[in-house]
């Protein structure tokens, strides 16, 4: 049988099959996975193959079906070992706001960055729209157009008021999808709007700030009324990038992907190299500087995550 990992709590996995049962599975033998050591083989959002046991309840698991994408967090020790937090993303949802506390833009870019490095299609989401004057909505709409521009579709909400919510439900939909955001843009509460089972949230919410459970692998999923799954996690932080080499980074940035082929040089660092097409861009303000600066100041290593 088939099915989709929805929690792990190290040993053992809930797995739900396509017709919606949920069957607790062990694993079999060793799963190894090439290429990267992770102090558990499988995570939430897995698909996997079991088998139930004779006469049992329980099922175990015997195969681990390609993953398309994964993200993962670092140990806390000094081992250099990682923990899969969750597999098969099919979106993440950042969310931002304009206002307080206002999320920067160098933080907006980091953590699209690291959805490009992931291989997952992000998007934006402005929260607290209801706070906003006209001034600040116009605001709002220039930054939204830097955004879609290069291939990230924003929307505005408010958790607060239910402004565009069912617009967002729409959007999640029979999808796995990741919310990230920092400390007080409203993430909870957009959370709260969306999933109307309080006890799911409660125990959501304590099981990821609880800072003890590092050591034990338990991560949840956690199913939407209308179909589709949400994972909550709490910042970029927690989501130990892998390490993106100084020379890649301009390809997790879109707009300069598509052009560092015509840089004259097929190293330019899109610095200051003559006849580089990513400045000449930003000269003619095809680029956002913005973002520019964000490249800089990922590449110079500087830490802008807030
Ligand atoms: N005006 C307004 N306030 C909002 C909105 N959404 C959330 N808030 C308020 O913003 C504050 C933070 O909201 P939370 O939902 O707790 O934010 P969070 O991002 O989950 O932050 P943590 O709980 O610290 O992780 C609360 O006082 C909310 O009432 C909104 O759409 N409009
Ligand atoms: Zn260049």
């Amino acid at each position: 049988m088939q099915g989709l990992i929805t929690k792990s709590t190290g040993s053992w996995y809930q797995v739900q099959t396509p017709d919606g049962q949920r069957i607790d599975c062990r694993i079999k033998g060793k799963f190894r996975i090439k290429g990267i050591t992770t102090t558990n083989p499988l995570a939430v959002g897995d698909v996997v193959d079991f088998d139930m046991e004779p006469e049992q309840e329980s099922g175990v698991i015997t195969n681990l079906q390609q993953r398309k994408n994964y993200i993962i967090r670092k140990a806390i020790n000094l081992s250099k070992q990682a923990q899969i937090i969750a597999a098969n993303l099919d979106q993440a949802m950042l969310v931002v706001t304009l206002a307080s506390p206002r999320t920067s833009l160098g933080f907006i870019d980091r953590f699209l960055v690291t959805a490009e490095a992931y291989d997952i299609p992000a998007r934006l989401i402005f929260n607290k729209v209801d706070l906003f004057s006209d001034e600040g909505l116009e605001i709002l709409a220039d930054l939204k157009a830097v955004y879609e521009k290069i291939g990230y579709p924003c929307y505005e909400v408010s958790a607060l008021e239910g402004t565009n919510i069912d617009f967002v439900q729409e959007l999640l939909k029979d999808k796995i999808t990741l919310f990230s955001g920092h400390s007080g843009v409203g993430k909870s509460s957009l959370i709260n709007a969306l999933l109307p089972d309080l006890d799911l949230r409660t125990h959501m919410v304590s099981e990821w700030s609880d800072k003890g459970m590092h050591t034990t692998t338990f991560a949840e999923m956690f199913e939407l009324p209308q179909g589709g799954f949400i994972i909550d996690t709490p910042g970029i932080r927690e989501l130990g990038v892998i390490d993106i080499e100084k020379a890649e980074l301009s390809h997790f940035f879109p707009e300069m992907r598509s052009r560092m082929n015509q840089c004259r040089f097929n190293n330019c660092r899109h610095i200051n190299e003559p006849g580089c097409a990513v400045l000449e861009a930003l000269e003619e303000g095809e680029i956002e500087l913005s973002r520019y600066e964000s490249y800089l100041s990922i590449y110079n290593g500087n830490d802008t995550r807030s």
